[in-house]
This record gives structure tokens, sequence and C-alpha cells, in this order.
């Protein structure tokens, strides 16, 4: 068993509990011989072996239907593999107790293409969202809220409302929610998917100083112009099967 639970003390038991999974391995993904067959026995992930690293920035490209989406959902917990092995930052999902499921999704931002903010709720609001669930107090949400709306450059927008903002900027409080709790991954779900390009490439800006930062982010993409202009690893699927991983990959082989 690779149970690794180490305990660190940071700031108290919340804080504890909260670095419990991601304090070891620089190893964060790793899915081994991993399939995924839906109850409609649609195989969208076909025995992949995929390993990410601490620091990485991995882009994860390839046709619609290829299977991308069904990796990405597997790396944050939304979906389970039907075969293989999967383990985040050392720890086997498969010895997880069910109780401990929230903790490590704790660990891992998660940015989607449809922002899924809420509407009633302000920019603050949507962010301090997570914080209030854990009973956090009133002035260190505040003070979180603000230093996340500083990365992505939006504390003037702290009172707006989502329908108040254009697209890039929902998508960058998206983004600030995704890092409230300093997780050491980011997985994006085509973050540019609803952007025309000049806001996408803010929002890779963003990206790109998480990284620097030192998050690992996994964004899965169809913007051509965006993989080969700035190289990153690249993960290629086809037909649930990894076909490409490079390091400063293309987008797609020159024909
Ligand atoms: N919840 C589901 N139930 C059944 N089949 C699914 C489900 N989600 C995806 N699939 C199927 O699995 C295959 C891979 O889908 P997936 O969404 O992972 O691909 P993708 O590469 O992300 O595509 P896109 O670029 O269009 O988002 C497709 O054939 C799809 O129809």
């Amino acid at each position: 068993m690779r149970v690794t639970l180490k305990i660190v003390t940071i700031q108290g038991m919340r804080e504890r509990k909260m670095h419990v999974f991601f304090e070891g391995s620089d190893r964060l993904i790793e899915m081994r011989d991993v399939t995924k067959t839906y109850g409609n026995g649609i195989t969208a992930v076909n025995n992949i072996n995929v390993f990410i690293d601490k620091g990485e920035f991995v882009y994860v490209v390839g046709p619609s239907g290829a299977g991308k989406s069904t990796f990405i959902k597997m790396t944050y917990l939304e979906e389970r593999p039907t075969a293989g092995k999967i383990y985040m930052n050392g720890t086997d999902l498969d010895e997880l107790k069910r109780k401990h499921i929230p903790l490590l999704r704790r660990n891992i931002g998660v940015v989607f293409q449809d922002f899924k903010l809420l509407p009633k709720l302000s920019v603050f609001e949507n962010i301090a969202f997570a914080l209030e669930v854990l009973e956090e107090p009133r002035h260190v949400i505040k003070k979180r809220v603000f230093e996340v709306l500083d990365l992505v450059r939006l504390k003037n927008k702290a009172r707006f409302y989502p329908q108040e903002l254009s697209g890039g900027e929902q998508q960058r409080v998206s983004i600030a929610r995704a890092m409230i709790n300093h997780p050491p991954i980011l997985i994006a779900d085509e973050p540019t998917g609803n952007l025309d390009p000049q806001t996408s490439w803010g929002i890779m800006d963003v990206l790109q100083e998480i990284n620097a930062r030192g998050t690992t982010v996994v964004m899965a993409t169809h913007n051509k112009e965006i993989v080969n202009v700035s190289p990153k690893r690249v993960i290629a699927f086809e037909g649930g099967r990894v076909t490409r991983d490079e390091q400063r990959g293309r987008y797609a082989y020159e024909k």
C-alpha cells in the first residue's frame, strides 16, 4: 500500500488537514494502465499510463471525443477508472476512504470552460464560498479572497456580480476560486473555449504565473495557437489512447 499521510503543522488544524495528501513525493498524478468504460459501453480512455510531476505545465490535446475530458475528470475524482490504478501524490485512490475524498479534492483546483460561477453571488462571495463551508474566520476569508483576486488582477471587481463581468473576467474569477486553498495542482478543462483569442492569452498569462509560483497546471485545450506559440509538455489523445507525450510539443504533427 502506498498511502502517504504526512501530517505537517502549518497553521492549526484546518490547514494541517488540507495538506495531508500533498506533502510528499514530486509525482502528483500517476495513472497506471487506466481504462474508463462508461455504462453505455463506450471506452473513453483505453489503457493509458500518464505521470505528472510537481511544477509541470501540461496541455492535453486531441480531437473531439478523444477522451480528454474523461482523463481530466479522473484527475479530480469526478470519474473513477474501471480498470487500472490512479495514485495522487502517492496515495492509491482505491485505498482512499470515502470520508477523505473531500479533503483530497481541496488540494485540486478545477476550472471549467463555462466558468460555473453562482449568478446571485458577488465575485467576493463566489470565491469566499469554499472557505465559508470550512468555517474559516471572517478576517482569514477576506485576506485569502483578496490574495487570489490580486493574483488574477481583479481586486477592483470584488463587489461585482458575474453578469457584470466580461467572459475573460468571469474566467479569472473562476481561476481565483480554484486557487483559494492554494492547491498544488490546477486542472483546467478548455479554460479558453468560450473566449476570443486576445482574452484567451490573458487567461494563459494568469495560468503561467500560477505555474511559475509552483502550482502544477494541467489544461485540456483545442486552442492550437496557444499550444504552438507557448510550447509546453503535450499529451495527445486519440480514440481514448495517448498517442504522444512530448516536452515542448506541438498541437498536432504537421502533415
Ligand atoms: N458520461 C458519459 N457517459 C457515456 N459516455 C460518455 C460520457 N462522457 C463521455 N462519453 C463518451 O466518451 C468518449 C470520450 O469523451 P470525452 O468527453 O472524454 O472526449 P473529449 O476528448 O473531451 O471531447 P471534446 O473535445 O469534444 O470535449 C466520447 O465518445 C463520449 O461520447
